[in-house]
């Protein structure tokens, strides 16, 4: 059978409001790595328009020119490393200056009043009271740039206006810090103005996990504990920690990924339907399946949980050091770079069905993926063909670096007897879609400025998110054990001893 054409997505979206776009902290890795580059990608593709006017506010020293050029210098050179890697274009120069005439700045401490005047300013030059800002900024600045918004008068909505503040992740360290500062932003401005960033629900493939489940009745109809044995979730990573080793030091892997990024993927995998694709609905489902987890006694959640820790190894063929040995980093570390957890869902869907999930940095490969494990078909018909056991069947959500999904079933070897074979039913976006580069900041980007929460997290998603991790880092306060693993390995033989004593084993990663 010919390989079906990739066609190009037919988006029928149409172009956001006029507004200014507050971009703090736009000197930052994040502005520069990852919102430029989807500014860029949403005006290529007329998701915003001239009126979309963008301030980036810093206290580095820049004229606005200057600021123009440091993002026009990064975003062509990433282009251009992607161009020579793959089939991707280099950067279009006109569009570009499409955008960059939208860009300007302004030099301010997040500290001083001067700066919060000068945002007034612009957003009166604009000629929309529209603004969204994006705190893209050291977690340490969340309350304090919101509250001094709010004391400036800049989170005033006025009739036909909006006024909305983008927050970037970690928020919070743990669930008491989560709370605080939820309630320190709720003090300022109401939930719905408040877009809590989750850049795993940028990701096609993880928003995919709700239309396929929702909109294809086959799936609904063995998505529960009577058909499904257990799920696993990994989100596999070849990077270190790169130069981020003193915000890992206090951080770990648990912090840095599973409140947030594995439990949004485990949400989508176990939520209820909702009853509208709206925020309200699909948040309100989400919050209530985190908040189903089981929280697990001390002696549990130590039973139930692996850390570890990279050494040196070599991954893609690099050698790298251990993680002891990268910049800002102790050289006595405890911190975890890998962690994996079995959690339980007490819900009537659920109950029973364990959820494995792992996490961490020099694994063997990139690869973040969702697999559900089915329950074995019944054996007795196939003993007397000297079948010896029934393999199960399994769906893998690939999520990156490609994306797809496909299904694992049993067919008939070809031949005079009767053997099995495990063969894939899949679909791949890249067969079937012709995508174009993205960063996955784009639809979030969008949303925000058209409105819609629905791929952002509202308190109650985090504090949940927080609340089921809270057991984990009780039960390691002081220290625990942390296992140490190879770089270039995945994992340590604990976490495979984890699933090992269920009876199971973790899907080999691709
Ligand atoms: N980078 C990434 O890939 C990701 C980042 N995030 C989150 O995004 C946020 C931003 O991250 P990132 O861009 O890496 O951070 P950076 O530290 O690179 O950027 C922060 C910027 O704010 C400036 N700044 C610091 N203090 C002040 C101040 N008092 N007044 C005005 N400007 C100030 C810094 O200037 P200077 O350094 O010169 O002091 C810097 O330019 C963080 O919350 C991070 O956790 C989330 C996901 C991915
Ligand atoms: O938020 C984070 O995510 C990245 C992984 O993101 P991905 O899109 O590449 O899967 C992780 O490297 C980083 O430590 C963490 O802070």
């Amino acid at each position: 059978m010919a390989k079906p054409k990739a066609t190009k997505t037919q988006s029928t979206a149409t172009k956001a409001p006029a507004a200014t776009l507050f971009l703090f902290g736009a000197h930052g890795d994040l502005v520069q790595r990852l919102l430029t580059p989807a500014l860029y990608n949403l005006t290529r593709d007329g998701l915003v328009g001239a009126d979309l006017k963008i301030v980036g506010v810093d206290h580095n020293s820049v004229t606005d020119d200057a600021f123009r050029d440091k993002l026009a210098n990064f975003v062509r050179a990433q282009a251009a490393k992607k161009a020579a890697k793959s089939d991707s274009q280099p950067l279009d120069e006109a569009l570009w200056q499409k955008l960059a005439k939208r860009i300007s700045y302004i030099e301010g401490d997040f500290l001083e009043d001067a700066t919060y005047e000068a945002v007034a300013e612009r957003i009166r030059e604009s000629g929309t009271g529209n603004a969204v800002f994006y705190l893209a900024t050291s977690p340490r600045f969340f309350s304090v740039v919101v509250e001094r918004l709010g004391k400036s008068g800049l989170l005033k909505e006025n009739e036909g206006s909006f006024r909305r503040v983008v927050i970037e992740k970690p928020f919070g360290h743990d669930l008491a810090s989560a709370r605080e500062l939820n309630a320190q932003i709720l003090a300022v401005m109401d939930e719905r103005q408040i877009f809590r960033i989750d850049h795993y629900l940028g990701k096609e493939t993880v928003q995919n996990i709700l239309v396929s489940r929702f909109s294809n009745a086959l799936f609904e109809s063995f998505w529960n504990n009577h058909y499904i044995d257990h799920v696993q979730i990994t989100a596999a990573e070849t990077v270190g920690v790169e130069d981020r080793g003193s915000f890992y030091e206090t951080t770990g892997a648990l912090r840095d990924m599973v409140p947030n990024h594995l439990f949004q993927l485990l949400a989508m995998v176990a939520m209820e339907p909702p009853a509208a694709f709206g925020a309200d609905a699909v948040r309100g489902e989400k919050a209530k399946v985190i908040g189903a987890i089981r929280p697990p006694t001390p002696a549990q959640a130590r039973a139930n949980s692996v850390r570890g820790q990279y050494r040196a190894g070599t991954v893609n063929g690099e050698k790298v050091p251990g993680y002891k040995s990268e910049p800002r980093v102790a050289r006595s570390s405890t911190t975890e770079t890998y962690v994996a957890l079995k959690v339980m869902v007490d819900n009537w869907r659920w109950a029973g069905v364990p959820f494995y999930l792992r996490t961490g940095k020099r694994m063997s490969v990139r690869d973040t993926e969702i697999v559900i494990y089915f329950k074995p078909a019944p054996y007795a018909q196939f003993r007397n063909l000297g079948i010896d056991r029934m393999m199960p069947n399994y769906l893998v959500i690939q999520i990156q670096p490609d994306e797809g999904m496909w299904l694992a079933i049993q067919a008939k070897r070809p031949g005079p007897t009767v053997e099995m074979e495990t063969v894939q039913l899949g679909f791949s976006y890249a067969d079937v879609f012709e995508m174009q580069p993205s960063t996955g900041y784009e639809t979030l980007i969008y949303d925000c400025l058209i409105g819609d929460q629905t791929l952002f997290q509202r308190a109650d998603n985090i504090e949940n998110g927080w609340a089921a991790v809270q057991p984990f880092l009780d039960a390691w306060a002081g220290g625990g054990t942390v296992e140490p693993y190879a770089a270039g390995k995945d994992g340590p033989t604990a976490a495979d001893d984890l699933l090992g004593r269920d009876g199971r084993s973790w899907h080999s990663l691709a």
